[in-house]
């Protein structure tokens, strides 16, 4: 078993949440975002954040949200890190980390070598970076699309900071996106449901047990 750490994102049951902590995952992802199949209100959120064992960090998943919805969120649900997951910009990662005092990992979409880039100047205001597939141009949602990029373009790189792969992984492929990119953090969502928006016990299990 190695130190892969794996973050299980868009659950809305109470038995997600026990099947994230059964499985060994170190992060759940609680998504608010009304277009997506995994939003949550913030009353669901706080039940499930409730619900998870210590030692499970609860990430709150956001979209350039503005501050009297992150204030209303951060004010009900217990969490341990924010993920930022649209156009925010390293100023407003850094606004935001210091308004809430919460770790912030930005989400970062990557289709070719020009996207990387961006990614350092967030490694220099961000806890962690999330470095996911880009989403399509017309796609109604910025990540959870079940879209792999080449891993080869993370390859060998280094950051500054910690971060994690997402896009696309499944427990068929985790294990070689980890071998190729040598990445300590993995972060599914879809990979895991057996429908959009629901999450799937034995593909949680599956997963993390093939990711370490
Ligand atoms: O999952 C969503 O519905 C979602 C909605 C809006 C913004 C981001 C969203 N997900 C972000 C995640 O962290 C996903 O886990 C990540 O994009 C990987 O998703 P997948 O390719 O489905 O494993």
């Amino acid at each position: 078993m190695s130190d892969i750490r794996v973050k299980i994102c868009g659950l809305r049951t109470v038995a997600d949440v026990a099947a994230v902590a059964a499985a060994g995952a170190a992060y759940a992802g609680f998504v608010f975002f009304a277009k997506s199949p995994r939003h949550l209100t913030i009353d669901s959120a706080r039940e499930l954040a409730l619900a998870a064992p210590v030692g499970l960090a609860k990430v709150a998943l956001t979209v350039d949200a503005d501050d009297a919805t992150l204030d209303a969120i951060v004010a009900a649900v217990p969490l341990d890190m924010l993920q930022l997951h649209g156009h925010e910009n390293p100023d407003r990662v850094a606004e935001l980390r210091s308004r809430y005092g919460l770790p912030v990992m930005k989400a970062v979409g990557v289709a070719d070598e020009g996207d990387l880039a961006a990614l350092f100047d967030y490694t220099l205001v961000a806890d962690q970076i999330l470095i996911d597939a880009k989403p399509p141009k017309d796609a109604v949602l910025p990540g959870g699309n079940g879209l792999s990029f080449d891993w080869r373009l993370v390859a060998q790189r280094r950051w500054l900071r910690p971060w994690m792969l997402a896009g696309g992984l499944t427990a068929a492929n985790v294990a070689e996106a980890i071998r190729l990119t040598n990445a300590r953090q993995v972060d599914v969502s879809s990979g895991v449901e057996s429908a959009p928006g629901v999450k799937d016990a034995a593909r949680i299990a599956a997963f993390v047990q093939a990711a370490r």
